[in-house]
């Protein structure tokens, strides 16, 4: 853990007023792409993209499938930022640092965080190219105390214990579920709990039991700080995991050897409710 490291305020500030003096955009919402989901951001009209590396002060993703790029753009007229590659606790960075944008962003004036990620899925009902609507999660980090919130609270962004009971807002969930049904895919969509780990390791069986019994629907390595930052700061927060592989409760040899074509190859077959029977393993 980095207890000692902090942030000031002024630094959170001087990343905003960067971007804001580079962009004409005024983003109110912001989105995380997560594993495989970057495409997200091509979606978005007048773009303007910034590699993370010109970006003052933002730290550098390293993963694959993550390009490292922040994009402002108009999604059905709504003025967004996206980030196209998150920053994960297993990658060696602090959590202050892995959730250094979503203050920045609320500087910006951003009002909605939209979180994304690739899970593992725990639960009966959720398989590969599903996709479910996080209604709750377990910090598992957070709770022994690996929280980006430790250390000298900034009242400017938020008190020193904020309640997390309601953290993925019940209306937007509501919104995401009815336009599911509406555009012919509930069947694809269901609410669930999160849970993060550490990672970067994929759990044992003995763990999969554990996080199954429980109560977790999915497992991830990442969001949970994002969100834990966004609710002490006031965001207004909507998540989503692709369900990308069942995770194993028993003894089975599962190999993955192309990470991003493989949570790509589950995205598209999310969007299009295209058999890929070849990608199941559940
Ligand atoms: O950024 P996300 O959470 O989508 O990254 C995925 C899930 C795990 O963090 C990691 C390994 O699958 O990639
Ligand atoms: N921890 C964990 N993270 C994932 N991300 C995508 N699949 C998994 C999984 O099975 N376990």
């Amino acid at each position: 853990m980095h207890s000692k490291e902090q942030i000031s305020h002024d630094e959170y500030q001087k990343t905003s007023d960067w971007l804001m003096s580079h962009t004409k955009h005024r983003p109110i919402v912001a989105i995380i792409c997560g594993s495989g989901l970057g495409m997200l951001a091509d979606t978005l009209k007048c773009q303007d993209s910034f590699d993370y590396s010109d970006i003052p002060g933002f730290p550098q993703s390293t993963v694959q499938g993550h390009a490292g790029r922040l994009v402002f753009g108009e999604l059905k007229g709504k003025s967004c930022v996206c980030m196209q590659g998150r920053f994960h606790m297993y990658e060696g960075h602090s959590l202050l640092k892995t959730t250094f944008p979503i203050r920045v962003f609320k500087l910006m004036g951003v009002e909605t965080l939209i979180v994304t990620n690739a899970a593992g899925s725990l639960a009966d009902g959720l398989r590969p190219g599903d996709i479910m609507i996080i209604k709750d999660h377990i910090n598992f980090p957070g709770l022994v105390g690996l929280n980006p919130l430790c250390g000298p609270n900034d009242e400017k962004f938020g008190p020193r214990f904020p309640a997390m009971s309601g953290c993925y807002d019940k209306g937007l969930r509501s919104l995401v579920m009815e336009l599911a049904k509406q555009m012919g895919v509930s069947s694809l969509v269901q609410e669930g709990v999160y849970a993060m780990v550490g990672g970067p390791n994929f759990e044992t069986i003995a763990e999969a039991k554990l996080l199954h019994r429980l109560g977790v629907d999915a497992v991830g390595m990442s969001t949970a700080p994002e969100v834990v930052v966004a609710t002490h700061c006031g965001l207004r927060v909507f998540g989503l995991s692709l369900i990308t592989n069942k995770v194993r409760q028993q003894s089975q040899i599962l190999i993955v050897n192309n990470h991003n074509s493989y949570f790509s190859a589950l995205f598209h077959k999310s969007v299009t409710n295209k058999e890929c029977s070849n990608l199941r393993n559940g």
